[in-house]
């Protein structure tokens, strides 16, 4: 028996005039599961995020968040759903922890205030007002506001950038705490080490269509992982896939210059995917 899952996009399609943005995309994230976003810019990423989400309407296609079509979402849905969208505007005026106070109160079981402030990483800056912090800061904010109702289904749109490096650890370590107690998450992000680190499964989208789907670590079939042995020698450059580098290094004779053993990335599969899509948007250029 198969459980309900937590999301569902089933042919989810956007268009805008002409323009197909987002073009018949299918996945499922199951309960508890973290599913990460990929694609470049323009993709399609936000628009399929705001149909879930039921910010927008599908044109063709359909959604279904905790078995409910988000296009007929109430009050009580929206309680069980975080978002972080990819740009808000915060009531600049208030402070940290009045503007969380003010939401924590909108939610049936919410997070205590000043946990939540602290778990972002704000509680030096809780009397601050919002307007006054600095972008990854304020970002930050978003974070928390995202999960202060303890979401069932948390949606995070890019939610790191602006973060130092040391702030997104810090956020990976909320959010791997925050997947821990069940939420299922659906994160879209530019950092492929971010969806290495927090997601399950991602889907790879370019051009609004869904290129690949699978867990991170075997995205892109079989093969994609298989590490490379580099070398360079008198007759040139040298590249060899193999499941045993080792046993290619050792018929090396003397000590080859640029020898490098690589175990592609995430990042590698990724670019090899999207290959020529990542700058080239005709409808753009042409516009
Ligand atoms: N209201 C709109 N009207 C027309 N086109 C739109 C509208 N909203 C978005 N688009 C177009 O849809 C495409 C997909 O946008 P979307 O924001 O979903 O991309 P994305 O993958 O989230 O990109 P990014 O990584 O830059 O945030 C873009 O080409 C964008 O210009």
């Amino acid at each position: 028996m198969t459980t309900a899952p937590a999301v569902l996009a089933d042919g989810l399609t956007k268009r805008y005039g002409a323009r197909t943005v987002v073009d018949d995309v299918s996945f499922r994230i199951e309960p508890g599961e973290t599913f990460a976003l990929l694609g470049p810019n323009g993709a399609g990423k936000s628009t399929t995020v705001e149909m879930l989400e039921g910010f927008r309407t599908p044109t063709s296609g359909a959604a279904s968040v905790l078995g409910v079509d988000p296009r007929h979402a109430d009050r009580a849905w929206r309680s069980r759903i975080g978002v972080v969208l990819q740009s808000t505007g915060q009531a600049d005026a208030l402070t940290v922890r009045e503007i969380l106070t003010h939401f924590a109160r909108v939610f049936p079981s919410a997070r205590d205030v000043d946990e939540t402030i602290a778990a972002v990483g704000l509680a030096e800056h809780a009397k601050r007002r919002v307007g006054k912090l600095s972008g990854g800061q304020q970002r930050r904010v978003d974070v928390a506001l995202g999960i202060i109702g303890r979401p069932e289904v948390l949606f995070l749109d890019e939610p790191t950038t602006g973060f130092d490096p040391q702030a997104r650890r810090a956020f990976w370590q909320l959010i791997r705490d925050v997947a821990a107690d069940g939420t299922t998450i659906l994160l879209t992000t530019h950092y492929l080490d971010e969806a290495e680190q927090l997601a399950d499964r991602a889907g790879i989208i370019a051009g609004g269509r869904l290129l690949a789907i699978d867990r991170t670590d075997r995205i892109g079939g079989a093969d994609a992982r298989t590490p490379i042995v580099r070398w360079s020698d008198a007759s040139g450059h040298h590249e060899v896939r193999t499941h045993e580098p080792a046993a290619v290094v050792r018929q090396l004779r003397g000590e080859p210059a640029d020898l490098e053993i690589v175990r592609p990335s995430l990042e590698d599969v990724y670019l090899s995917l999207i290959g020529d899509d990542a700058d080239d948007q005709p409808e753009e250029a042409a516009a």
